[in-house]
């Protein structure tokens, strides 16, 4: 085995590790199996998110929950391992449509009538925001769909994006806990943000909310495509004349049972068993794709001259989300690709240097392929084989080349979102023997 496929094949399995412990049906069964239910009443689920069917199994698993009692809404295409029986509704994303607003009602309907004794289990994940909303009245759904264009298409961090959201909902922000009120609201989290805050995963249907009127207006500062009925929305809800979102919610309590920390330790455990010593550096990696990879690419370069961070054989681990700003080209790609990729000219020629990087929802911007891998061999075999890593940059077609030379990560649909991981393995500089690692 050549260094590069041994390299490969140890980032490969430690994502499936990384993948295993984000199972989203895994952390909601474990948590409710450590917190078994006291007293009598009726548990309801609501699930929502791009996990939801395999977050609404963990609770049929474990929860003591009749799948009669369980309203599952997700995004076309993520119906796999929906328990039987339940209620299952499709609706758009990344953009919200017509039947967003049909499962926004669909939930308000589920939680009215619950009493004191009664807990509605909320499961959420990445996509809830679009996938689910009731518009405060004002705000016709033309003007709401053509406000989340606007939004998501400035690029700007999801926490203002969640604070338009938020203040342009009736169940957002916490509302829907206030709605299900007297009944308790226990919320679970498949976190697909940058520190896990329970207020933006979804935009916080049942977490208590730091965000005003005043930031949501501040988020819109300067952005065209809002539509006037929103603008007055905000405006009024900033004079005191619409419900602020609530700022405690004594009823509601909000656990994260999966995240990329999870993801990253579990996979620093697996390259640990394979006789690396492994390094998360961070997990709140962001910023544009290609801007990113050098900086990942020159922090492996120095492992290998200088053992600085730590000495090979060393894995170092990075976790967040990156974007892409696509120009007027734009070819077969994702983040993940065009990260890995973008690292091809600073690692060409170097031994022992590799980096894989994966979305852990399985799906890389448009494509089939969960991320790339990409070493020092990379820069040689892409120019032999006719493709210039440059060229496939520009035009954002990281994916026609990582496919042309074998080096796409394929993992299928994974069921999970816990943003990305991207891998980088430094080797001894002499070749591997059996007393490098314990791993064969
Ligand atoms: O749905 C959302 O708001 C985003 O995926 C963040 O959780």
């Amino acid at each position: 085995m050549t260094w590069s496929n041994r390299m490969r094949a140890d980032a490969e399995a430690a994502l499936s590790a990384a993948l295993a412990t984000a199972d989203p049906a895994r952390g909601v069964a474990e948590w409710l199996r450590d917190h078994p239910r006291a007293g009598p009443g009726r548990r309801v689920v609501v699930a929502m998110g791009k996990a939801a069917c395999a977050m609404a199994a963990g609770a049929v698993a474990e929860g003591g929950v009749d799948p009669a009692d369980v309203l599952v809404i997700t995004k076309d295409g993520h119906g796999a391992r929906c328990p039987e029986g339940a209620r299952f509704l499709e609706a758009g994303h990344p953009r919200p449509d017509g039947r967003s607003l049909a499962a926004g009602a669909a939930i308000l309907e589920w939680v009215v009538g619950l009493g004191a004794r009664d807990e509605l289990l909320l499961l959420v994940s990445g996509g809830a925001s679009a996938l689910a909303d009731a518009l405060p009245p004002g705000i016709p759904p033309g003007d709401w769909y053509a406000a989340n264009e606007a939004l998501v298409g400035a690029g700007l961090p999801i926490e203002a994006i969640n604070a338009v959201r938020k203040h342009c909902s009736q169940l957002k922000g916490g509302q829907l806990a206030r709605a299900a009120a007297p009944a308790r609201v226990t919320a679970l989290l498949l976190s697909d943000v940058i520190g896990d805050d329970p207020a933006v995963i979804g935009s916080g249907p049942a977490a208590p909310d730091p965000s005003t009127f005043d930031d949501a207006l501040a988020a819109l500062h300067g952005l065209s495509g809002i539509p006037d009925s929103l603008r007055a929305h905000l405006e009024a809800g900033r004079g005191g004349h619409r419900a602020e979102t609530p700022v405690e919610l004594p009823n509601s309590r909000n656990v994260v049972v999966g995240s990329n920390r999870q993801a990253l330790e579990s996979a620093a455990e697996a390259l640990r068993e394979r006789g690396y010593g492994a390094l998360i550096l961070t997990g709140r990696l962001q910023g544009e794709a290609r801007e990113v990879a050098r900086a990942v690419g020159a922090v492996a370069l120095e492992a290998a001259a200088t053992a600085v961070p730590a000495p090979p054989p060393v894995a170092l681990l990075w976790g967040g989300e990156t974007t892409v700003t696509l120009g007027p080209e734009s070819g077969e790609g994702g983040r993940n690709q065009e990260m890995a990729l973008a690292m091809g000219e600073d690692l060409a020629g170097t031994e022992g240097v590799g980096v894989l990087c994966a979305g852990t929802d399985g799906t890389d911007g448009p494509t089939d392929a969960a991320g790339g891998w990409v070493d020092g061999t990379t820069w040689d075999r892409a120019r032999e084989a006719g493709w210039s890593i440059r060229g496939s940059l520009a035009g954002h077609d990281s994916g026609s080349l990582l496919e042309a030379l074998g080096d796409r990560v394929v993992t299928g649909p994974t069921g999970t979102n816990v943003m990305d991981l991207c891998l980088a393995l430094v080797s001894p500089k002499r070749p591997w023997t059996q007393s490098d690692s314990s791993a064969n």
